[in-house]
């Protein structure tokens, strides 16, 4: 495989222990290097899952997952991972917590970098990680995964229990670290809107499936948002992916498949728009280029 390439799945499935639901089921995608890239989707829809077989904390029941031209294992040294809930070691001090960092991670630990972030947040290095909040534990995480100086960093809702002024402060570091080091980032958020300025790739996952994966603007140029009156017509020929009638007007995001009728007004979609109208509606056709946006092969059930 290619070393362009941070991320790849191919059928990945992820069955635990003998529940009959899967977690993931047939996830196939690519994910470019140097990319910030949102995961996004409702609460039990697989994107914790999915981060943790990228990280190789649990191995795929089908299919396979490839991290930068390896598998998770051999990787592990050239990934940050901050999962969900943000294990640490409670008995050990923040300072003593960085010099773990630096001592499993010879020759590639950036020590400042790591303490900026810590300093960041006002955190008293002699303080035990068991007596720090929610919001600063996440930071000495963030600190570890960043200090490790990752080519792929994996974070599991990194800004949920963050304060506004840290999330943008935080956020502010992570964007600085891709630009520096072309560092991949993979995130997962339940708040959209906070992903729109920073990431270029989106991957949607709804009901253990990839919904949406791609660029956010090939994505974003693939819909247009639609209105007019509630009798019009001449939808039929585009992919619906939502439609609402409010009063007398219908609106709806659709796929283009050519011109739309000039009675309805189009506009651009925003990316919030275009995940909320996924998720309103599960059962809309997927788009996961593998191959090119509006492929036709591509557009297929999520069912
Ligand atoms: N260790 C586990 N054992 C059994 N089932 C699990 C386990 N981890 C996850 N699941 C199940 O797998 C599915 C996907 O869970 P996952 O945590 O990946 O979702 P998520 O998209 O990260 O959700 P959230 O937004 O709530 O964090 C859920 O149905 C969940 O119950």
């Amino acid at each position: 495989m290619s070393s362009d390439t941070a991320l790849r799945a191919e059928a990945l499935g992820k069955r635990f222990g003998l529940r009959p639901r899967w977690a993931l089921r047939d996830c196939s995608f690519r994910l470019p290097t140097g990319r910030v890239c949102a995961v996004v989707g409702p609460n039990g829809a697989g994107k914790s899952t999915l981060l943790a077989l990228a990280a190789g904390l649990t191995a795929a029941t089908e299919g396979s997952v490839t991290v930068l031209g390896t598998t998770p294992a051999a990787a592990r040294p050239r990934i940050g991972f901050v999962a969900q809930d943000k294990p640490l070691y409670p008995q050990l001090t923040v300072a003593e917590t960085l010099r773990m960092g630096a001592d499993l991670n010879p020759g590639r630990w950036d020590a400042a970098g790591a303490e900026r972030v810590v300093a960041g947040g006002d955190l008293d290095p002699k303080a035990r990680v068991r007596s720090l909040s929610g919001g600063q534990r996440t930071r000495v995480a963030l600190a570890l995964a960043l200090g490790k100086r990752p080519e792929l960093l994996l974070l599991d809702e990194p800004m949920a229990d963050l304060d506004p002024l840290a999330r943008h402060e935080l956020m502010g570091t992570l964007m600085a670290q891709a630009a520096q080091y072309g560092t991949t980032i993979v995130m997962s958020s339940h708040v959209v809107a906070e992903l729109e300025d920073s990431c270029d790739h989106l991957l949607l996952v709804g009901g253990g499936r990839i919904r949406l994966a791609g660029e956010i603007d090939d994505l974003l140029a693939a819909h247009l948002r639609v209105s007019g009156a509630a009798q019009s017509t001449g939808l039929g020929a585009h992919t619906v992916v939502e439609s609402r009638v409010t009063g007398r007007q219908i609106s709806a995001l659709i796929r283009p498949a050519g011109p739309v009728p000039a009675d309805w007004r189009t506009s651009a979609p925003s990316l919030e728009d275009l995940v909320l109208a996924h998720l309103r509606n599960p059962e809309a056709p997927a788009l996961t280029p593998a191959e090119p946006a509006g492929s036709a092969r591509n557009e297929e059930h999520a069912a």
